[in-house]
């Protein structure tokens, strides 16, 4: 049940400052009301997340996968009502939705695989080397620990996936953070719905009731006051650039600075090569127009950018998808600002010189609705102008007509950082796509070959990350099991009595976790 209250540890607290779901599908406010939360329940969920941050971090590798996978049983337990509610605020379809919360609970379970599978704490020992000449080497034995308490944002176009017990939630949880989410003000019952199965989850597995709490509301001041919290020691979040960048001034400013690992924007450009443009262009054409559209464009790796050489080719290639593009029958938006917004960014690529507008989707008479839209531009048109590289929020691409593969090189290493890259080649490319590696390299954080960039796998190899501003921090993923990374530090214990060491790093290994001695594997 949805009463718009939110969980700080065991309890559910209420407010009397409230703010409204609204159904973009209709315009309807949806009940019910909901409590906004104050900057004492901030402190009070960051206080209880301390307090709970030794426990639960010193939990056993098995316990808290035991506990990952009651947070997945507990978000099944809530049946249709999950799907439903989460419908009614995004305006997704159910398919979109019952496939997000299936991603959602085997991310979990996927987390608590990796933790039973034990090699992510790192466990290392030298051995002590007394006689060593000139100097006797100590015991050392490293393991990595939790860093504390995070504070995870909620994305708005992934209510599930992304959000109370996303990505983000779910790695922190499985290093040992204690977490504090800042819901979406867009599905604020879908945040309430989720965060009670995480309470419950907690209580079932009688974990201290500060591993989780949420926070509702929708001023920034709320996210701003949890990320200066000085018990938040690193930060989540996926949504707007302006967003990911003030939390990172934020967390800089801080008289302890601390991470944000903040994914933001990224226009995930596609590599038309000849050969295969000439093979199976009607093909690549509606794969891209079924790819840019995909949830109306609201994924952050939709194929903002497709470039190839100029041509025949590539024309038949431009009426193809804008063939398809017109075809699109308009599609919900998640709120009416990022409906705006996208309307405007379109807007903004129609007034440009050198920029035409291939196509446009159907029109619709519904509430909050996002027309597809083509564009097609020149290479030095595009070099000239770093507006248009920049991310339109929707199902708004841009192809992008090169003289030759030096200009699409040009053009790739104007680029800022990004989530993917894209080429699409046959056989007879290969060579010709050689150079572009290296400077996809330097772009991306997954680089695919005749595939389309949206639709991510969550999988131990999945890099979901990238040079700035596809995020805040290159070096880490969000997605995968690689993910638990952001929100663990090394600890290394010099000459500790055995009887002192965390279970951990004993002798006796009562975790049975994969160790190096001495730079082997132990077994
Ligand atoms: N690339 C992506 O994956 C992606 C995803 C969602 C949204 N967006 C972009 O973001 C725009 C707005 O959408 P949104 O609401 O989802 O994202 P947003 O960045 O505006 O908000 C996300 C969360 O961060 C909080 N927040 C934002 N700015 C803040 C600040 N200055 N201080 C403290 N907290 C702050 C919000 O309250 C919200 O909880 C969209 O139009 C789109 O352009 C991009
Ligand atoms: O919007 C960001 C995530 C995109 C994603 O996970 C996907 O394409 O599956």
């Amino acid at each position: 049940m949805i009463d718009g209250s939110f969980p700080i540890g065991a309890r559910m607290v209420s407010r009397d400052q409230g703010f409204e779901a609204h159904n973009p599908t209709t315009g309807e406010t949806i009940e019910p009301r909901f409590s906004v939360s104050t900057t004492e329940d901030v402190a009070e969920a960051c206080a209880l997340a301390a307090k709970a941050f030794d426990t639960f971090r010193e939990t056993s590798p098995e316990d808290r996968a035991a506990f990952l996978e009651e947070v997945a049983s507990q978000i099944e337990a809530l049946g249709d009502e999950l799907v439903e509610r989460a419908m009614a605020e995004s305006g997704l379809p159910q398919a979109r939705l019952t496939g997000e919360r299936g991603r959602t609970c085997g991310q979990l379970r996927m987390f608590a695989a990796h933790l039973r599978r034990g090699d992510w704490m790192n466990v290392t020992f030298d051995t002590p080397l007394p006689d060593r000449q000139p100097l006797p080497r100590p015991d050392l034995r490293q393991r990595r620990i939790a860093v504390g308490p995070v504070a995870v944002f909620g994305a708005s176009n992934f209510p599930l996936a992304f959000s109370v017990a996303g990505g983000d939630t779910a790695s922190a949880l499985a290093a040992g953070c204690p977490v504090v989410v800042k819901g979406h003000p867009a599905h604020p019952g879908t945040t309430e719905l989720v965060a009670r199965a995480i309470q419950k989850a907690v209580a079932a597995k009688g974990l201290p009731e500060g591993v989780f709490s949420l926070v509702q509301g929708p001023a920034n001041e709320l996210g701003a006051a949890l990320v200066t919290d000085p018990r938040i020691k690193a930060v989540g979040f996926t949504g707007s650039r302006a967003g990911g960048l003030a939390l990172v001034a934020l967390a800089q400013a801080r008289p302890e600075p601390i991470p944000v690992y903040a994914e933001m924007s990224s226009i995930n450009p596609v590599v038309l090569m000849p050969a295969a443009l000439a093979a199976r262009g009607e093909a690549l054409a509606k794969g891209y127009a079924g790819s840019m559209t995909l949830g109306a464009g609201q994924f952050c790796t939709n194929p903002g950018i497709v470039i190839g050489i100029a041509g025949d080719d590539l024309d038949a290639f431009a009426r193809t998808a804008a063939e398809a593009v017109e075809a699109a029958q308009p599609q919900v938006m998640l709120t009416a600002a990022i409906q705006g917004a996208y309307d405007q960014g379109v807007d903004a690529l129609e007034g440009k010189n050198g920029v035409t507008l291939l196509a446009k989707g159907a029109e619709g008479t519904g509430c909050t609705l996002g027309r597809a839209a083509l564009f097609r531009t020149d290479a030095q048109t595009f070099l000239g102008d770093p507006e248009i590289s920049q991310e339109v929020f929707g199902a708004a691409s841009i192809l992008i007509a090169a003289k030759d593969m030096d200009e699409v090189i040009a053009l790739l290493e104007r680029l800022e950082g990004q989530l993917t890259a894209t080429i699409q080649l046959d056989d007879a490319d290969v060579e010709a796509a050689e150079p572009l590696l290296p400077v996809l390299e330097r772009k991306a954080g997954r680089i695919l070959a005749n595939g389309w960039p949206t639709g991510v796998e969550v999988s131990t190899a999945m890099v979901h990350g990238g040079p700035f501003p596809a995020t805040s921090d290159p070096r880490t993923t969000s997605v995968g099991t690689a993910a638990i990374e952001r929100f663990l530090r090394p600890v290394c214990y010099q000459d500790l009595p055995d009887g002192l060491l965390p279970k951990a790093v004993r002798s006796a290994n009562p975790f049975d976790l994969p160790r190096t001695i001495d730079g082997s594997p132990e077994n």
